[in-house]
């Protein structure tokens, strides 16, 4: 199974026209003035006129400098050029600097620049499909170490462990956190970067986990759970911007406990990754029951709970299980409150069908990360008898194409 995390910042939404192709860092085209960007227009046009809200969509954003924690680059050619496919391409646009990233994935891709040339690893050549195809880097920010995965499309794995150790001694420790040596079968046939096979992946050095605290000390915001990451689960890239949201949606959780629903709420989870949301949320519910079709979260998860205070861990279980199976099991059949993240292509039929069938159900918080889905789930939603009560949009990624949109609905039952 893989794990569908994409390769570049979302591509711009370009109704299906081929664009010119791009010399520049995608990800930075609009950061003169990030709420420019044209998905901005199209979500406040959205939520002013069919969404019927009564004022203008509120855009939330945070630096737009160094706030990618945790980016996916491509690889290709010999030398290998390393950087972000160009919006709707393959081609890659050699990246090795940007001012979006933080500074230590920048430091840390000339330093794999220089290590991967001077070791003859070649990048990914698209004919025999073999070769370095993708690095990912993702930055613990208290130790501001990385680490590193690199991603290679070959078939013998010990060769490739044999050049990774040889790079590691070419990297400064105190940058590194830790190397992975991820293998995908030659032969495969799906365009997903990694694979969940724990076969696919080996520690060549280091921790097995990163690991963060989601809220600044400063924010007033209990409790705070170690969150764990190693490689194979999905990270936000902006985790900073991503608190935003999460303090949201607590305050939502709160007042929808306090005066409508009069008690806390049992809370479902679809798409919860490592439980980065429902984590946040364990003092407030009477229960959560968080999930992600990713098998490798829960061990995460359950590591995070140990960090709990005793007296919230009883609250808190995980399903690894996909959102469509745990819908058809009927997850929703006694839930108050539903939280949503789901990947950008929106909610699952089943999971519909599952908010449909509910007869408890009566809140939704819903962070997406594909606009044109979610527009798509807010018309569902609406058959569905929900309304929407609230909405920001987040620039996560500020300088790209892409929103982060937080929606509470609510319905009565
Ligand atoms: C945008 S991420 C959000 C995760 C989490 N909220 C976070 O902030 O880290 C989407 C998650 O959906 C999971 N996912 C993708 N398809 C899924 C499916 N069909 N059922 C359940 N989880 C799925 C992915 O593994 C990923 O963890």
């Amino acid at each position: 199974m893989a794990s569908g995390v994409a390769a570049a910042p979302p591509a711009p939404e370009t109704g299906g026209k081929r664009r010119k192709r791009q010399s520049k860092d995608p990800s930075t085209m609009y950061l003169r003035d990030p709420r420019r960007a044209p998905v901005c227009r199209k979500a406040r046009k959205f939520f002013r006129g069919t969404a019927g809200m009564n004022r203008t969509l509120e855009l939330v954003m945070g630096p737009t400098k160094g706030w990618r924690t945790s980016a996916k680059l491509s690889v290709r050619g010999n030398p290998p050029k390393i950087g972000l496919f160009a919006p709707d391409s393959h081609d890659v646009v050699e990246m090795l600097h940007s001012e979006v990233h933080h500074p230590s994935i920048n430091e840390m891709t000339k330093a794999l620049h220089r290590a991967v040339k001077a070791l003859g690893i070649r990048g990914y050549n698209g004919k025999d499909h073999g070769g370095l195809s993708y690095i990912s880097m993702v930055v613990e920010r208290a130790s501001s170490k990385v680490q590193v995965a690199m991603v290679f499309n070959a078939k013998d794995k010990d060769e490739n462990f044999a050049q990774l150790q040889q790079l590691q001694s070419r990297l400064d420790p105190a940058l590194l956190h830790s190397l992975w040596l991820h293998c995908n079968p030659a032969e495969r046939h799906n365009n997903a970067i990694f694979s969940f096979d724990p076969a696919a992946w080996t520690q060549v050095s280091g921790p097995a986990v990163v690991e963060e605290q989601l809220f600044a000390p400063e924010v007033a915001a209990v409790p705070r759970p170690t969150l764990f990451f190693p490689p194979f689960v999905f990270r936000q890239a902006n985790l900073s911007g991503f608190a935003r949201i999460v303090e949201q949606v607590r305050a939502d959780v709160a007042a929808f406990g306090k005066s409508a629903l009069k008690r806390p709420p049992r809370v479902v989870e679809l798409y919860g990754g490592v439980g980065t949301i429902g984590l946040h949320l364990s003092d407030l519910v009477h229960s959560l029951e968080c999930s992600d079709e990713n098998p490798h979260n829960r061990a995460c998860f359950d590591r995070s709970v140990k960090t709990l205070p005793a007296a919230l861990r009883p609250k808190v279980t995980y399903t690894p299980k996909a959102a469509e199976a745990l819908s058809k099991d009927g997850i929703l059949n006694s839930a108050d409150l539903l939280v949503v993240d789901p990947p950008r292509k929106g909610l699952d039929d089943a999971v519909h069908a599952a908010i449909h069938a509910s007869p408890t159900l009566q809140r939704l918080v819903y962070v997406s990360c594909g606009f044109k889905a979610f527009q798509r789930d807010f018309v569902k939603l609406k058959d569905n008898g929900f309304h929407l009560v609230r909405a920001q949009g987040h620039l996560l990624f500020p300088g790209s194409d892409h929103l982060e949109t937080l929606a509470i609905f609510a319905r009565k039952i």
